[in-house]
């Protein structure tokens, strides 16, 4: 499991706090730009947590309209970098660049504005609010004036419009699983990062995440899933990322990963 302690918010803070956003072009953001199909690309970037390098130089691109899974042991800095991303983690060093721009120094909420999206490891889901109002939130964020259109279609996307008036409480938690990713795509997102979302479910459950994953990707939105069931992983993956102590150990498409013995070693605990 992620450690979730105070330093991840601080970092956001610190992030968040900034007044100049330090955008800029480079030739290495031009490579996320219109001339290219990459949407995400970092460059050597790092996180250190003290004396911990959690994400150690990585180059990782992504192309879009991808279904990428990233998967790894325990502590192998999948959410860490996901983290990173979305800008709740400020980088130690190194950029990174997505469509077209460089947005290391860019506030979450920017980033956000920008088409990233996420549904984090944790529960983010208001116990006592119900379907519909958890979907406000991130809804009401960008938009006012009537949302109750918006809303229903957030809520039909991830198959719970009937569970509307449905307190989360009150959900299964596939359900609350799908109304996660029904929040994080409400502002249907570029770029939507999903940590662990069968992490707990039954194999039905499992199957309804796959599909709704699916159709997402079908749409046309870039989705990196972070995962370690590789059942769910061989069902949705276009390609797979292997990370392994902080640094890309692999990447290929699932057969390959699958076949590689040293992933099995590290990952699938096989020998
Ligand atoms: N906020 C933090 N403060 C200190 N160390 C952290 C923090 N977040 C993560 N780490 C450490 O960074 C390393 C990578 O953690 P991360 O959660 O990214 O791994 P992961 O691959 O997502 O693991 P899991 O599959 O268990 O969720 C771990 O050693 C973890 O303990």
């Amino acid at each position: 499991m992620s450690s979730e302690y105070d330093a991840s918010e601080a970092d956001a803070d610190a992030v968040s706090s900034r007044t100049d956003p330090g955008v800029r072009k480079t030739p290495a953001g031009q490579a996320t730009g219109p001339d290219t199909d990459t949407i995400l690309q970092t460059e050597r970037l790092t996180k250190r947590f003290g004396g911990l390098t959690a994400i150690d130089s990585v180059d990782f691109g992504i192309d879009e309209g991808e279904l990428r899974c990233l998967i790894g042991p325990n502590g192998a800095g999948k959410s860490t970098m996901l983290k990173l991303v979305t800008g709740r983690h400020e980088a130690t060093e190194g950029r990174i660049y997505y469509d077209g721009i460089d947005v290391t120094e860019l506030s979450s909420h920017e980033r956000v504005r920008r088409g990233i999206g996420i549904k984090f490891q944790a529960p983010s889901v208001f116990d006592s609010l119900s379907a519909a109002e958890n979907v406000r939130l991130p809804l009401q964020r960008t938009g006012d004036g009537d949302l109750s259109e918006p809303i229903a279609e957030a809520l039909d996307r991830v198959g719970l419009l009937d569970e509307r008036e449905t307190p989360a409480s009150d959900l299964s938690h596939g359900q609350q699983q799908r109304l996660e990713i029904g929040m994080a795509a409400a502002l249907s997102p570029s770029l939507l990062l999903l940590d662990e979302p069968v992490a707990g479910l039954s194999i039905e459950e499992r199957e309804e995440i796959a599909t709704l994953v699916t159709e997402l990707n079908e749409e046309g939105m870039t989705l990196i899933v972070i995962e370690h069931d590789i059942d769910f992983v061989d069902r949705i993956a276009d390609r797979v990322t292997v990370l392994n102590q902080g640094s890309i150990f692999r990447e290929g498409d699932i057969d390959e990963i699958r076949a590689d013995e040293e992933v099995r070693e590290i990952y699938l605990g096989e020998t």
